[in-house]
């Protein structure tokens, strides 16, 4: 995962130059908080301005501010709360504690969303300006983890979310990965992100990775689904890789 790290830390930086800001979007799981604790523990990391960096997340476990499940919670543990970020650049998804239900949650963050679009939209005065400010403000990156079935954030094989055209978030029930409520960016949101960065270890996600580089239908396949609109990078271990076809492997990013 140090390599990873080091390739976010990079791409970081590049984006501040070219924008003065950066925004990245976190997942959860094991290689996603690993990441951050890899970017946390990374020499290079100073190299970002972490102030400088807004932060917001693909997917959020539905349960209470402080409960060791939140994604937001664990990402501060591995790296925010090692970082000098602005608060007000740190985007979490409301919590049970908030909320009632993992729908009005997801519906607060999509207005959350769109005010970040707008403001950046008033800010914007170049000349190719589009007339009305998008549901989504500029993503750089977008950080997928690839569940066993297939799953990115929390949009699982065959239900609702995976197939929800219109929306930004959506509230989740019955995830088959515990717990069972959550709230998920769409597919169609993650999609306008310029890289979606896949990343990915272990030999149970092998299958999962092989049907979604061979193209498989992203209903039933959502890892299938990704495609940042300048790249999509698959950043995986060679065990997860064992499926895909070697001539579609490049060594450089084994080990990752
Ligand atoms: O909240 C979550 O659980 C996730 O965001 C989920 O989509 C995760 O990224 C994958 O399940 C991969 O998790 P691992 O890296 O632990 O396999």
């Amino acid at each position: 995962m140090a390599a990873i790290a080091a390739r976010l830390i990079t791409k970081l930086v590049d984006v501040q130059d070219k924008y003065g800001e950066a925004t990245v979007v976190l997942t959860g799981g094991t290689v996603g908080i690993g990441t951050l604790r890899a970017v946390a523990d990374s020499p290079a990391a100073p190299a970002v301005d972490w102030s400088k960096v807004n932060f917001w997340w693909g997917d959020e476990r539905f349960v209470g501010s402080a409960d060791p499940d939140r994604n937001t919670k664990q990402a501060f543990d591995a790296l925010l709360s090692h970082i000098p970020v602005a608060p007000e650049r740190v985007h979490s998804p409301g919590s049970s504690d908030e909320f009632g239900t993992p729908e009005e949650a997801a519906e607060d963050y999509a207005r959350r969303l769109r005010e970040a679009a707008a403001t950046e939209h008033a800010a914007d005065m170049s000349d190719d300006r589009p007339e009305e400010p998008s549901s989504l403000p500029r993503i750089d990156v977008v950080l997928l983890g690839v569940g066993p079935d297939a799953h990115i954030a929390s949009l699982f094989p065959e239900q609702a979310g995976i197939r929800e055209k219109d929306r930004t978030v959506v509230g989740v029930r019955n995830s088959p990965k515990p717990p069972p409520l959550r709230i998920s960016l769409t597919l169609p949101a993650i999609n306008t992100a310029a890289e979606v960065w896949m990343v990915v270890a272990g030999e149970d996600k092998a299958g999962a990775v092989g049907l979604a580089l061979a193209g498989a239908n992203p209903v039933q396949v959502p890892a299938s689904g990704p495609r940042g609109t300048s790249r999509t990078l698959w950043l995986i271990d060679e065990n997860a890789a064992s499926r895909v076809p070697q001539q579609l492997v490049r060594k450089d990013a084994a080990g990752a």
